[in-house]
């Protein structure tokens, strides 16, 4: 840990907000990830990875490991590559135009990007909930019957009825919805929606699930419920969650890696990540020196 001062919250004046920036764009400009990036018991290998929109990098030279049962989670200011990196991890950037993922990355030792990866199986173990609760326009029990359908995971209605009421209850929904299984997934409540969509998710038993903040659409209600929910979930599965919110990283996460400017500064176990971090711009940005 450095020795600087450290003035908690934003700059007071424009004299210390010209300081501030002077000071972060130095040290931006060479950033070497500090701290513990890797793990022996890694589900998901990331090295050397680097984004590309065009001719603009998002991800510069990005390492990180994500263990077995671990939850990570992915901090930073708004455009520092959080979202771009995490979906690297199940290919979701194939789906924007101009966008090109170099580096190696591995689920288990399988190559993401491995030339014969057929990406349906890929995202069917490695999934993924939005911002935004995003149920499909049919009944909560089709939500989560459908993915088991198309992947030929279940086909006979039993099975499929036994996977439905699993996936709900994991996902903390089963006794507010069991009644109403044949009503649409839109007409629940916010939280109940996004709590639907990690049902619908952990359907098609993904090893590793993927979140994009996502609770914040939701209320502190619903909040607390998503990440009781996560710490359970942790158990059976892998998760990295991106998060605007610091509070959330250090209550539902293990690791915390902070990002910034599209390269990775700082991967350390949470707690360390908000008492002491060690690389100064994490401070600044812990601290609330900018954001
Ligand atoms: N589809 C896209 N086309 C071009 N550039 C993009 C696209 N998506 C993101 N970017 C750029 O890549 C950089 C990283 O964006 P990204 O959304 O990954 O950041 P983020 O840390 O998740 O931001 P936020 O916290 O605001 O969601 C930004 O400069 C952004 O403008």
């Amino acid at each position: 840990m450095s020795t600087m001062t450290l003035n908690a919250g934003p700059a007071a004046t424009a004299e210390d907000a010209t300081a501030e920036q002077n000071f972060v764009k130095t040290r931006a400009e060479n950033i070497k990830t500090v701290g513990t990036p890797f793990c022996d018991d890694a589900k998901l290998r990331m090295r050397n990875v680097n984004v590309f929109y065009g001719e603009t990098q998002a991800i510069h030279d990005v390492s990180l490991d994500i263990g077995r049962n671990e939850v990570v989670a992915m901090i930073g200011p708004s455009g520092c590559g959080k979202s771009t990196f995490l979906r690297c991890l199940n290919r979701m950037n194939d789906t924007i135009e101009g966008c090109r993922v170099e580096g190696e990355l591995s689920l288990d030792g399988d190559a993401i990007y491995g030339p014969k990866v057929d990406v349906v199986p890929l995202r069917a173990r490695v999934g993924m909930v939005f911002q935004k609760p995003n149920p499909f326009p049919k009944s909560i029990y089709e939500n989560v019957a459908y993915g088991p359908k198309i992947h030929g995971i279940a086909s006979r209605r039993a099975e499929l009825d036994e996977i439905v009421e699993n996936s709900l209850r994991r996902a903390g929904l089963w006794n507010e919805v069991k009644d109403r299984l044949d009503k649409p997934g839109t007409g629940l409540s916010g939280g109940q929606q996004q709590r639907l969509c990690i049902a619908r998710a952990i359907a098609v038993s993904p090893e590793v699930i993927l979140m994009d903040e996502p609770c914040s659409a939701l209320d502190p209600i619903a909040t607390a419920r998503i990440e009781e929910l996560i710490d359970e979930l942790r158990a059976n599965y892998t998760i990295a969650i991106v998060t605007h919110s610091m509070q959330q990283a250090a209550r539902v996460s293990q690791r915390t890696a902070y990002f910034h400017l599209g390269k990775l500064v700082e991967v350390n176990d949470t707690e360390t990540v908000f008492t002491n971090p060690e690389h100064e711009l994490t401070e600044a940005y812990i601290t609330g020196r900018f954001g």
